[in-house]
């Protein structure tokens, strides 16, 4: 069994809880709790290999008054981006996670880090209403030399399943990397000090 930890990160509003329980129940529902941060666990299988899946879904980040990425850049293997293309505020905090991600993966091995950070442009059935056009999102996504895509978490159940899929595949294939270059027994950093975070768990 592979544990895989991804952490969908994005400003208040962004969709961050539509697009995870899209993926994780295939439904998209209206209103999400927004003062809990919290965990989704699932078993799925993934190109012939289980996959024990952890998605963190944080409370708003604004919120809490300030960009503290630490717990969650150790934590994760991977990360999701989110933005609400009507909103461009949330696009600027998408800029600013991404600044942070790259600057924490300063180091590791950067073709690795960078292939498991998607950046989703989300909300795409409000287009009449957009801010944030197409040819941004995906300068951004070059910029940093992650993954870019535009989805809506309302309408577009398939593309949702995709993208967490592309990011997930990226994920297991850095670890293949990683187990042939680390000795075996050998526990990375981020597993230990995962095992000193305590966050609320809820299984679908
Ligand atoms: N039109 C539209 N609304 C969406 C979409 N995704 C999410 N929403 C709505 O946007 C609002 C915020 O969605 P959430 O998933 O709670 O966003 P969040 O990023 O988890 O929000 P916080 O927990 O407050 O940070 C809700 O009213 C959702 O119904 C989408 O693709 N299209």
């Amino acid at each position: 069994m592979t544990e895989v930890k991804l952490a969908v990160l994005g400003g208040s509003g962004a969709g961050k809880s539509a697009l995870a329980v899209r993926f994780l129940t295939r439904r998209f529902i209206g209103e999400y709790a927004s003062n809990a941060e919290c965990i989704y666990t699932k078993h799925l299988c993934l190109d012939g290999r289980q996959i024990h899946l952890e998605i963190y879904d944080p409370c708003s980040q604004p919120q809490r008054g300030k960009l503290c990425l630490t717990d969650e850049l150790h934590w994760a293997d991977g990360f999701i981006v989110v933005y609400d293309i009507s909103d461009r505020a949330s696009f600027a905090f998408a800029k600013a996670l991404l600044y942070r991600i790259r600057e924490s993966h300063i180091g590791a091995c950067k073709k690795m880090a960078e292939s498991s950070v998607f950046l989703v442009g989300n909300k795409q059935d409000l287009c009449h209403m957009r801010e944030v056009g197409w040819d941004e999102g995906q300068k951004l996504a070059i910029d940093n030399r992650c993954q870019f895509c535009e989805l809506s978490a309302a309408e577009h159940c398939q593309e949702v399943v995709a993208m967490f899929t592309k990011v997930l595949r990226a994920i297991t294939s850095n670890f293949r990397v990683k187990e042939k270059r680390r000795p075996s027994g050998s526990k990375s950093m981020a597993k230990l000090i995962n095992n000193v975070f305590g966050k609320r768990r809820k299984s679908v």
